[in-house]
């Protein structure tokens, strides 16, 4: 579904990506682990489009997308969830879900079927988004980047800052979204549930690439070797 091919990404002078390849296939959930400063978010941007690399190749469904401006890959599917929500804090709820819905790729995903699958936003579906807590936010910007009707779904840091029983609800939407045929990619601090929660993990050190492996086979020391840059038990 999704091809990372060799990507370089700069911010100025400064390099943030290292020659960064990674592929994902319909219908699997990628976990990208790495500390902070690692190059999580720079991935998820260039992914977007919404920064783009000054080398390398991405390509989607097929096609080559690394030039495309985000609202191209949105209208092909393409949606993320950014870090710290990012809603429009004096929109009502569904106004900001709405919001996403304006350059929909499909219409797989009307109001309607979000609130059912989450219902939380149905809840302050009339509140204006600076009034809603951490899980509710989160809750509705989930549901604005389902409103896109996306195929690939990028959700970053998603458990960042909730309260332990929210987390557990936001998996569950999780695992609704991937029983729905989406194909995931998710930066998660949180390295058992990024393991629990993915059928892949990709671990970034320093804008590297350090673990690419199924979560099946890689075990969480193998994992955490490539967290923090040490010599894990099989290196
Ligand atoms: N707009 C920017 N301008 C300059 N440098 C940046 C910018 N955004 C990020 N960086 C740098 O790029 C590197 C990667 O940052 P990035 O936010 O992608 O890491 P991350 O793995 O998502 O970390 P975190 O978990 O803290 O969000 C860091 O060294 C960061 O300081």
């Amino acid at each position: 579904m999704i091809e990372v091919d060799a990507l370089d990404v700069h911010y100025g002078d400064f390099q943030a990506l290292f020659g960064v390849s990674l592929s994902l296939a319909r219908g699997r959930a990628l976990a990208l682990a790495g500390a902070n400063g690692a190059g999580k978010t720079t991935l998820l941007r260039a992914l977007m489009g919404a920064h783009l690399p000054s080398a390398g190749t991405v390509r989607y469904e097929g096609a080559d997308v690394t030039a495309l401006p985000p609202h191209d890959r949105v209208r092909r599917g393409i949606a993320m969830v950014p870090e710290g929500r990012r809603l429009f804090p004096s929109l009502t709820a569904e106004e900001n879900i709405k919001v996403g819905a304006v350059r929909a790729a499909s219409p797989d995903w009307p109001l309607a079927r979000i609130y059912d699958f989450l219902p939380l936003a149905a809840t302050v579906r009339d509140r204006r988004a600076s009034a809603l807590s951490g899980g509710e936010r989160q809750a509705v910007a989930i549901a604005r980047a389902l409103a896109s009707g996306p195929r690939l779904l990028l959700l970053d840091e998603i458990s960042l800052g909730l309260a332990p029983g929210v987390v557990e609800q936001v998996y569950e939407v999780v695992r609704g979204l991937r029983e729905s045929g989406a194909t995931l990619l998710i930066v998660e601090q949180d390295l058992d549930r990024a393991l629990g929660a993915c059928d892949d993990v990709v671990c970034l050190l320093e804008g590297r690439v350090a673990l690419t492996s199924e979560t099946a086979a890689a075990s969480r020391e193998d994992v955490v070797a490539a967290y923090f840059g040490t010599e894990g038990p099989h290196s």
